[in-house]
């Protein structure tokens, strides 16, 4: 029986960033992967849909706005194989690269599937596993509804692994992955429908900045109908598919995706062995320092439930092997004010409270919030106009930020530094203190009156 300080089920952005740093403080350690080394946003997630947005975006430099910049050229080709081939070539270089890491730092890498025997005991292929500490990283995986004929529609999982392009897409969720995933289609050239059960998507994003993404959906994007609960699926006699909703509306698709949100992935893990407990949803619950219910059993990232981000997952883990093995017993995450991007078209970026949540948490008089809208200057000589939309919200008579959204172009690399300012207590007049750079759509951010 192989014994080790602390292993970790699931080799994903959770269980390998755990591990590594467990290590590098002398724990003998290893992570149990049944599926692909980088879990799901190296493989299937972050890294292959923001390689598929790029993609977009170069198409629209090229065949939107360039002309305009006085390129042109003759019918552009886009040839999707190859895209595929370095998409996947890129991701098999991050996965060696993971490999090499564990090399150094003598994590073992364990190929198969875990399920508990007790507390301390794993059982994979058939042999068992002896921890001191154990990592729970499994992740999530995709729901499905429930409806008549849901497994005719896929998943991100599956679009990941299109070898083309269907003609007409039926993307049926409200969420990061239904937005992101019906942008890029549009944008490569299928025909996208967006079906959201309300008025809108991300519904609990600050509205004046999904407004302006409809907008420019309804400019150029997928076609959106809000309102829209699925019913049923069925199967045409051409291969297409009818997607039927609630209110009678329906239409016929080459395929259809469903992005209704994510489940933890802990069927088969024998949870009760360990006495390991789940909330309502089948999350795994923790504690701030990430504690299940058995002592020396964690988890981190998705499985967990909360801000199931790749950077989420990984500073918990870490954090966790820094108090573990590293002597800092109050080590953990501050989940407040974590920063994230929309990749949409245009994107969208959003750190701590909308409006409404600061009115909520602060009361309205205390609530003050700046916006600025503009047109983006890379689209102002094109006939393309996009727009940018800046909101500040600000709380107290210091007028201390407490929340950041935007949308345009270049907002995905624009709110990290801004996010580290929040997170140190920046004010209003910190932001109006700091000298522009012009010319740039982030100048904004710092001159709002
Ligand atoms: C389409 C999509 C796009 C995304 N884009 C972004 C983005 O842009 N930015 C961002 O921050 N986040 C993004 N995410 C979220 C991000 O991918 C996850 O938050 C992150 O991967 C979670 O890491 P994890 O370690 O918790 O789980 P995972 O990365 O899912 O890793 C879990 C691993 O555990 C393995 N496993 C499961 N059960 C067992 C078992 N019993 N035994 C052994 N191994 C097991 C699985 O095979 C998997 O490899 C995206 C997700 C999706 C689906
Ligand atoms: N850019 C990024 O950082 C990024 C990108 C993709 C995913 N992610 C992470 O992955 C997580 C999961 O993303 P997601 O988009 O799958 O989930 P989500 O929870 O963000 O959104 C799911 C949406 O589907 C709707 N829905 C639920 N049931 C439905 C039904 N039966 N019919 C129609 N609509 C239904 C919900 O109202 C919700 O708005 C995100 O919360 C995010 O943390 C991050």
């Amino acid at each position: 029986m192989r014994e080790f300080d602390f292993v970790s089920i699931g080799g994903g952005s959770g269980g390998i960033a755990t591990m590594n740093r467990a290590s590098e403080y002398g724990a003998k350690t290893a992570v149990i992967e049944s599926n692909l080394l980088g879990g799901t946003c190296v493989n299937i997630g972050c890294v292959p849909k923001k390689i598929m947005w790029y993609a977009a975006s170069v198409k629209d430099a090229i065949s939107k706005y360039g002309p305009d910049y006085g390129f042109t050229s003759k019918e552009t080709e886009f040839d999707f194989q190859t895209l595929l081939k370095n998409r996947e070539a890129y991701i098999d270089r991050s996965r060696n690269s993971y490999q090499a890491g564990f090399e150094r730092r003598n994590v073992e890498v364990i190929e198969g599937h875990a399920r508990f025997i007790d507390a301390h005991t794993l059982e994979v292929n058939g042999e068992e596993i002896r921890a001191k500490h154990i990592l729970i990283a499994t992740g999530a995986k995709p729901s499905y509804p429930d409806i008549p004929g849901k497994e005719l529609g896929e998943t991100s999982d599956d679009f990941f692994a299109w070898e083309e392009l269907p003609k007409k897409v039926a993307v049926v969720g409200a969420g990061y992955i239904a937005v992101e995933l019906a942008g890029v289609m549009h944008t490569l050239g299928t025909d996208v429908h967006l079906f959201t059960r309300y008025d809108r998507p991300l519904r609990s994003y600050q509205s004046e900045i999904v407004q302006v993404l409809l907008d420019e959906m309804e400019k150029d994007g997928p076609t959106f109908r809000g309102y829209s609960t699925p019913q049923e699926v069925k199967e045409n006699s051409d291969g297409t598919f009818n997607l039927l909703f609630e209110d009678g509306y329906s239409d016929n698709f080459d395929k259809v995706i469903w992005a209704i949100g994510r489940e933890a992935n802990v069927d088969s893990l024998n949870l009760e062995a360990a006495g390991v407990q789940t909330d309502l949803y089948g999350f795994i619950e923790v504690d701030d320092y990430q504690n299940t219910s058995t002592d020396h059993v964690y988890a981190v990232g998705d499985v967990a439930g909360k801000h199931m981000l790749t950077p989420v997952a990984i500073a918990a883990g870490r954090r966790l092997s820094e108090r573990l093995f590293n002597n800092k017993p109050n080590e953990k995450l501050d989940y407040h004010n974590i920063p994230t991007v929309i990749f949409s078209h245009p994107p969208i970026g959003t750190i701590g409270l909308t409006e409404e949540q600061a009115i909520e948490q602060y009361g309205q008089a205390q609530v003050k919030t700046y916006s600025s809208t503009f047109g983006s200057m890379y689209t102002a000589v094109t006939e393309h106009r996009q727009s940018v939309k800046m909101m500040l919200i600000c709380q107290g008579p210091d007028e201390q930020v407490v929340g950041l959204h935007g949308i345009g172009f270049g907002v995905d690399e624009m709110i990290q530094g801004f996010a580290v300012a929040i997170k140190i207590g920046a004010t209003k007049a910190d932001f109006d203190n700091t000298v522009a750079i012009h010319p740039t759509g982030a100048e904004e951010f710092v001159t709002m009156r």
